[in-house]
């Protein structure tokens, strides 16, 4: 199977704390992969070495052949890797459609600028975004609240809403950090049921969870960060059997 992402030896420190030491991973072309950890296990840090959000202090990120590493967020964006923030906004007073727009300026050739400016070319680019927005809400199922306050959304909605800004750039991989936190148990059954659907697309995807029900539910292959290291990685099956990875929840609960 050919890979699309890979992370090799990456390591980041804080204040000569490691976040992240020597992390690896490789994430195959339309895998749909967990990274699971206890708190502070280095999750996060992770994600944001994969958006470009942090620079790692060593180690290298290849993606679909082309370093990473030292590139920043938006040409990671412009190369195909999309984000979903954990607590990300939206943009209050907006509908959810224009909050959809937004997120395939990406990949516009003229520049937010002359987009606001309303120059002739941009008309014709925005007639585009706008039809590639409208089918990013139909992908979630949200085409009906096109034109709905994005506040109006319930939480779930509001969730799927931001999966909905990441695909209008049409990813080739998807980066999910914690993208069930604070939902309820029909919400996150929505959720799960949507990236399921975006992974039966094809659309290689990383999903970064604390629920680890959540994601061994998804995820064809599963990483487990403690500490910064990485301790394991297998399916599912083979996460919940692993020794270290019991020990690592373990502890944490005893602590
Ligand atoms: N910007 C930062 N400055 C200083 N320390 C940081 C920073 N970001 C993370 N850390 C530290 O790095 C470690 C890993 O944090 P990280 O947020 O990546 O873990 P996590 O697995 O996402 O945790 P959680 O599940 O609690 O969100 C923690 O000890 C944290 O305090």
């Amino acid at each position: 199977m050919t890979s699309l992402l890979e992370v090799h030896d990456v390591g980041k420190a804080f204040g000569g704390v490691y976040a992240v030491r020597e992390v690896g991973l490789t994430v195959a072309e339309g895998e749909l992969r967990g990274v699971i950890g206890p708190n502070g296990a280095g999750k996060s840090t992770l994600f944001n070495l994969i958006s470009g959000h942090l620079l790692p202090d060593h180690g290298t990120l290849t993606y679909a052949g082309r370093r990473l590493e030292r590139l920043t967020p938006h040409a990671r964006a412009k190369l195909g890797i999309a984000i979903v923030f954990q607590g990300a906004r939206l943009f209050l007073g907006m509908t959810a459609l224009e909050n959809v727009m937004v997120g395939a300026h990406a990949r516009t050739r003229h520049g937010f600028l002359s987009a606001a400016l309303r120059l002739p070319a941009h008309r014709r680019e925005e007639r585009a975004i706008r039809a590639d927005a409208l089918e990013a809400l139909d992908r979630v199922g949200l085409k009906d609240w096109a034109d709905r306050a994005a506040e109006e959304l319930p939480l779930g909605q509001q969730r799927s809403l931001q999966v909905a800004r990441a695909l209008c750039a049409r990813p080739r991989l998807l980066l999910l950090d914690e993208p069930a936190s604070g939902l309820r148990a029909a919400e996150r059954e929505a959720l799960a049921q949507l990236i399921e659907s975006l992974r039966g697309e094809g659309l290689t995807t990383l999903l970064v969870e604390h629920d680890v029900a959540f994601v061994a539910r998804l995820a064809d292959r599963i990483s487990v960060l403690d500490l910064g290291a990485h301790i394991a990685e297998g399916t599912p099956a083979e996460i919940r059997q692993d020794e270290r990875v019991i020990a690592a929840y373990l502890g944490k609960e005893a602590a």
